[in-house]
């Protein structure tokens, strides 16, 4: 049985954060665990309220799960402060964890902020030197490289800042983009760019694209695929997941983790791999 954690946060609404993570890893057949960062009371509409967790008590966490059962592959969220972005490396360095996958969560759809501005430096500094691949949407590239991104050559020039910032691979992704036509995420790995694309699907229901993503990679790694077929099959099932949305809530809905299994992999729909 193929492990692996998430150290995010709880989103009470469960598209997105923790929630989405455990629901993908279980979908992809991969035993999930959990440290928590923080609560947020959390649904469709907005972020009400968010209580980060002490750090020691991340700390703990990990601790319990790296004493005992161990873990395939890491993934980090929201991680909300310095105090436990540093308290996660350090953990992270002391279990010798090398499939970590570092989502750089820093604003919700609605504009709360996941992420504390003074935190930015200890994420670039402490986290992404240990990751085997880092997934920002672009305002969070622009955040990261301090530049705008608007055209493919911004795009490659900000995943090669990312590379100079220690991260082994990086996954840009292409949700926030202006086509219309087609979502396209840009992987790098310090040598050769690949582009990933599919059909820009017109749907509110966005909800976690980027959580439920990132968890799909951790899978992947977990299972032992090569990265890029990871991320090809995480773009798949999160295709999948906003294609047969559910509906559900008032504002921003959740997508749908059953999808990949329901209608992607039997009816061979998407280009599944692995
Ligand atoms: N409307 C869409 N149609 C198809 N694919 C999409 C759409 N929106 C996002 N994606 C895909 O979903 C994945 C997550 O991308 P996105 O840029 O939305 O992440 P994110 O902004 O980090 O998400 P979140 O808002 O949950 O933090 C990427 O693979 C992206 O291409
Ligand atoms: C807890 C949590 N993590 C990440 C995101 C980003 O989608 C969110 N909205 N909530």
């Amino acid at each position: 049985m193929k492990k692996a954690l998430t150290i995010a946060g709880s989103d009470s609404g469960g598209g997105a954060g923790i929630q989405a993570d455990l629901k993908t890893f279980s979908e992809l057949g991969v035993y999930g665990m959990s440290a928590l960062t923080a609560v947020t009371a959390q649904n469709t509409l907005g972020v009400q309220a968010v209580f980060p967790m002490e750090p020691a008590a991340v700390a703990k966490q990990i601790d319990s799960i790296g004493s005992d059962i161990g873990t395939d592959a890491v993934k980090t969220g929201m991680l909300f402060s310095a105090d436990i972005i540093e308290a996660v490396a350090e953990k992270i360095k002391h279990y010798q964890w090398e499939k970590v996958v570092v989502d750089p969560v820093m604003i919700a759809k609605g504009g709360a902020s996941l992420l504390q501005k003074q935190a930015i430096a200890s994420l670039k500094r402490y986290l992404l030197p240990l990751s085997m691949i880092v997934t920002p949407n672009i305002p969070e590239a622009e955040v990261l490289t301090e530049r705008a991104i608007r055209t493919m050559e911004d795009k490659k020039a900000a995943a090669e800042r990312i590379i100079k910032l220690g991260a082994k691979h990086v996954i840009l992704k292409g949700g926030h983009d202006e086509n219309p036509e087609e979502s396209e995420d840009l992987l790098y790995d310090g040598h050769t760019f690949t582009l990933f694309q599919s059909k820009r699907i017109q749907t509110k229901n966005t909800h976690g694209t980027g959580c439920t993503f990132s968890a799909a990679l951790t899978a992947g790694l977990a299972q032992g695929l090569p990265v890029n077929h990871a991320v090809s099959r995480a773009k798949d099932f999160i295709q999948a997941a906003i294609q047969y949305d559910l509906g559900i809530g008032n504002g921003h809905g959740p997508t749908n983790h059953w999808a990949y299994r329901e209608y992607a992999l039997n009816k061979g729909s998407v280009n599944a791999q692995g």
